[in-house]
């Protein structure tokens, strides 16, 4: 579906199906648009909680910022409207999920280094171009990754982004996981803390855990800006130097996206990837 410039689109615009998830705000829900019988996800949000939950303006940035970004491995968001009680998000339909759910089916909550390293190199495809345009995401995740048909990994929930600006934006946000040293201790941060979440992501998806869960509160804190994590021996020597070149205390020594694309290990798992993804759409259930 093209979207068109300046469409006023409405719910009668839609057939809406079954709920997808729920989130704090609302809930997302599949949907076929009718002209076209194109398949998307409608999220709804109820004005009265954005309000009362003081969010409108994350909402109004999650729009902006996700409409003008048009790139593969980025989920599109179509347009949006409203009626008195709510706001409706016309945004693409990824057929396999969440990267959350995925992992969480799995053996051990893991993937193999070939799936693995697939999906960093095209998050890091979609980073390098947000980072290009000053948008910085803020919230990777694997609840914020989706994935379409051919295994292709969706970039969602601008919710948390910001435009990059030389004031360097202090608020804390998205989950503690994944936050950077400068983040948690609340110093200016840049691209750099969507780097960091690469790294924290790939650990997670080799090990089945992210390396500072289970800890909380002020312990979390400390340990994340202690920096540093235990990797253990079943992750291959090539993804271990791959993790250690991104997870650096100091933002400006992370392994900049290029690189990352580049590295050694990405590259070797690259040789046989399809066959991997292949088999691992068979291991997912329908
Ligand atoms: Cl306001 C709000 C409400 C809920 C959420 C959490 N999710 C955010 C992502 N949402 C989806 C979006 Br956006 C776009 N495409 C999607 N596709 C799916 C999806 C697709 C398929 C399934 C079914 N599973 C697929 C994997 O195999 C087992 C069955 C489950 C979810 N969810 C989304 C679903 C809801 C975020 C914000």
């Amino acid at each position: 579906m093209q979207a068109k410039e300046e469409t006023c689109w409405s719910l009668d615009d839609f057939d809406v199906g079954r709920p997808l998830g729920k989130g704090k705000f609302g809930n997302v829900f599949i949907s076929r648009e009718k002209k076209t019988k194109r398949i998307i996800a409608l999220k709804v949000l109820f004005k009265s909680q954005l309000l009362q939950l003081g969010v409108s303006h994350q909402l109004k940035r999650e729009i902006e910022i996700q409409y003008h970004l048009r790139h593969p491995n980025i989920l599109t968001l179509y347009g949006y409207f409203h009626d008195d009680k709510r706001v409706f998000v016309i945004l693409d339909y990824a057929s396999r999920g969440e990267l959350f759910n995925v992992l969480q089916a799995q053996q051990g909550h893991k993937v193999s280094e070939v799936i693995a390293a697939r999906f960093v190199r095209q998050l890091a495809n979609a980073l390098k171009y947000c980072h290009s345009k000053g948008v910085i995401h803020r919230d990777i995740k694997p609840e914020n990754l989706l994935l379409d048909s051919k295994l292709n990994l969706k970039l969602a929930d601008f919710g948390w982004s910001v435009v990059a600006d030389h004031s360097k934006r202090h608020t804390l946000c998205g989950t503690m996981d994944y936050l950077a040293p400068e983040m948690v201790s609340n110093q200016p941060h840049d691209f750099n803390v969507d780097i960091w979440a690469i790294g924290i992501l790939l650990f997670e998806m080799l090990v089945g855990f992210a390396p500072f869960a289970n800890q909380t509160g002020d312990k979390l804190i400390a340990r994340i800006k202690e920096c540093k994590i235990y990797i253990p021996s079943t992750v291959s020597d090539g993804a271990a130097s791959l993790i250690n070149a991104i997870i650096k205390k100091e933002p400006s020594e992370r392994l900049p996206l290029n690189d990352i694309m580049a590295h050694p290990w990405i590259k070797e798992m690259q040789e046989n990837e399809e066959v991997e993804v292949q088999k691992f759409l068979v291991t997912l259930t329908k």
